[in-house]
């Protein structure tokens, strides 16, 4: 059974029609890349994937367990509480805050102490505390943030800021990951880390990724399927090899073959 599948969804703002009848799957510990040119609808798909926007038309079904949720219409907390997680193009994290806090935050979905036990400090919250700290240092080290783990998050330099993203996501154990533009102004050395890790991080926590990335390199490298979106709809899906020979793809976005 698909993890995500995806059927005739439609944005539309108004006169415009940002996704039109897209329909995609994924598959469990899949990583999917989605591609296009500016504006083809990739970020408004991940919105309405992840609660932000309501879709016009279409089902988003989503299957962590083996069963088929609809998440049409549900709030972005919701989702992520379902088991999906997200990073966006341009970074948000909490830059006055430190970088472990960042992804202690992020756990706080998984909680099991109430707010009684956190007001009179029973032992619970502190027993609590020491979980979040131990799993949250386990995190950055995956991610190399582990001896930056008391710097303020926006002191990070702009590839690291774009790790802790990730690390932050996953910290809300997610079974399928979006990552919007993960390579987005980073170097090529930070990229190819980037893809290694990406790799990395699949293996270790049995995530499905879906990633948009304009980044043809780390696309072809990564990605076991990709979809290619123009105009809201999507004119190709496939294998990568399949994805770059595709003259239809070539014309609308690679211009020539990667
Ligand atoms: N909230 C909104 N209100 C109106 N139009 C919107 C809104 N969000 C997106 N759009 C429009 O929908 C279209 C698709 O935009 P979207 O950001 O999804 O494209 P994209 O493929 O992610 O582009 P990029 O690669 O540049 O990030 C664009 O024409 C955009 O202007």
């Amino acid at each position: 059974m698909n993890i995500l599948t995806v059927k005739n969804l439609t944005k539309n703002f108004g006169g415009l029609c940002a996704n039109s009848n897209v329909n995609l799957e994924v598959r469990p510990q899949e990583l999917v890349g989605l591609i296009g040119p500016n504006g083809a609808g990739k970020t408004t798909l991940f919105n309405m994937l992840t609660g932000v926007y309501e879709p016009s038309e279409g089902e988003i079904l989503f299957a962590p367990n083996g069963k088929e949720i609809k998440l049409n219409g549900r709030k972005p907390y919701k989702v992520t509480k379902l088991g999906i997680a997200r990073t966006f193009q341009n970074i948000r994290l909490f830059t006055s805050l430190s970088v472990i806090d960042n992804v202690k935050i992020a756990m706080n979905k998984d909680v099991k102490s109430g707010v009684i036990s956190s007001i009179l400090r029973l032992p619970s919250h502190y027993k609590e505390e020491a979980r979040m700290e131990r799993e949250a240092m386990e995190l950055l080290a995956i991610f190399h943030l582990d001896e930056k783990a008391d710097e303020l998050a926006g002191n990070l330099p702009y590839g690291e800021q774009r790790r802790l993203e990730i690390a932050r996501a996953l910290a809300t154990k997610p079974k399928l990951l979006f990552l919007d533009e993960p390579a987005a102004g980073m170097n090529p050395q930070e990229t190819a880390e980037l893809t290694a890790l990406i790799k990395e991080i699949k293996q270790r926590f049995q995530v499905s990724i879906v990633l948009i990335e304009h980044d043809m390199s780390l696309v072809m490298k990564l990605c076991e399927r990709i979809y290619v979106l123009d105009y809201g709809k999507v004119i190709a899906s496939g294998l990568p090899e399949e994805i770059r020979t595709n003259k239809r793809v070539i014309e609308a976005y690679l211009g020539e073959e990667v």
